[in-house]
């Protein structure tokens, strides 16, 4: 058969898998079936255990494992310099990154700290800004941005607060990089991801009232898994979706579409 997805041997390199339940692990798996070389970035020590755990388990080989944080310019660039000396080519990136305090996502928005929301904004949208700069010298091939976002980014969602205002701020980034990066033959796009239990969800105080309610009133009357986030996420790293930048791209059972 025609290889539509055209994935093979390609360097993916997917940053955020904390443990088997991450979202960046689903993509992972789904970048792995169709043939891409994965290369991952992780934050902490004990992250890196459970993703070496998770690669023994599932029996994939990564090309490259590197730390990085990104709340630090120095780290991000450590890292891709790492990752390019080794790869000489990225075809891809898959942000699956975000942060924000605890005590900024319970109460209300208008008590957001003036600390407290530049912390999520630095972790959550402008990490993909310093990435894109980072890894774009060794996108001499072309290639694809992804980014994880939430419809807490267009709408108000009880308990996502200042994590919305981050998510509005990652996908206007998206745009803004998309018309920037266009011209070098990259892609930049997000999905914008249904309610999926994670590490990061546990900070969301309503999250299973959101679960709840997706499943009761969505179109497709259910919630979404990270394998068919990773298959979206595929898609739009894949040659079938070469025409497509600066989107957000709904994986949510179509609860967005909701009046
Ligand atoms: N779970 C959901 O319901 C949902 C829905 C829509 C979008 N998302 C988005 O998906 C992405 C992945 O989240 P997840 O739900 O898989 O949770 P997760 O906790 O598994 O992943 C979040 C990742 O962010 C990483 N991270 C946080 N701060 C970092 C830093 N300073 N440097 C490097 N890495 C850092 C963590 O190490 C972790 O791997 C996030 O952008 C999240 O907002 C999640």
């Amino acid at each position: 058969m025609e290889d539509l997805l055209q994935m093979k041997d390609k360097n993916i390199v997917v940053m955020g898998v904390a443990n088997k339940r991450s979202l960046a692990w689903g993509v992972a798996q789904s970048l792995h079936q169709a043939g891409a070389n994965l290369i991952f970035t992780y934050r902490k020590d004990r992250s890196l255990k459970k993703l070496e755990q998770l690669l023994e388990e599932f029996q994939i080989e990564a090309k490259e494992v590197v730390q990085c944080d990104v709340n630090e310019d120095e780290s991000i660039q450590q890292a891709f310099q790492q990752i390019g000396e080794a790869n000489p080519v990225i075809h891809g990136v898959v942000h699956s990154i975000a942060f924000a305090h605890a005590e900024d996502l319970k109460g209300d928005f208008l008590d957001t700290s003036r600390s407290g929301f530049s912390f999520a904004q630095d972790t959550s949208a402008y990490s993909l800004v310093a990435v894109a700069k980072a890894a774009k010298p060794f996108m001499t091939e072309g290639g694809s941005f992804i980014a994880m976002s939430y419809l807490g980014a267009e709408r108000v969602v009880e308990g996502y607060n200042v994590m919305g205002v981050a998510k509005a701020s990652l996908e206007a980034s998206v745009r803004y990089l998309a018309a920037d990066l266009g011209k070098h033959d990259i892609r930049v796009n997000a999905i914008s991801a249904g309610a999926i239990r994670t590490l990061a969800a546990k900070g969301v105080p309503s999250f299973n009232e959101i679960l709840r309610k997706i499943e009761e009133t969505s179109p497709l009357r259910r919630n979404v898994t990270k394998e068919e986030v990773g298959d979206m996420t595929l898609a739009m790293m894949s040659h079938l979706s070469r025409g497509v930048t600066g989107e957000i791209v709904y994986v949510d059972s179509g609860y967005n579409i909701l009046g």
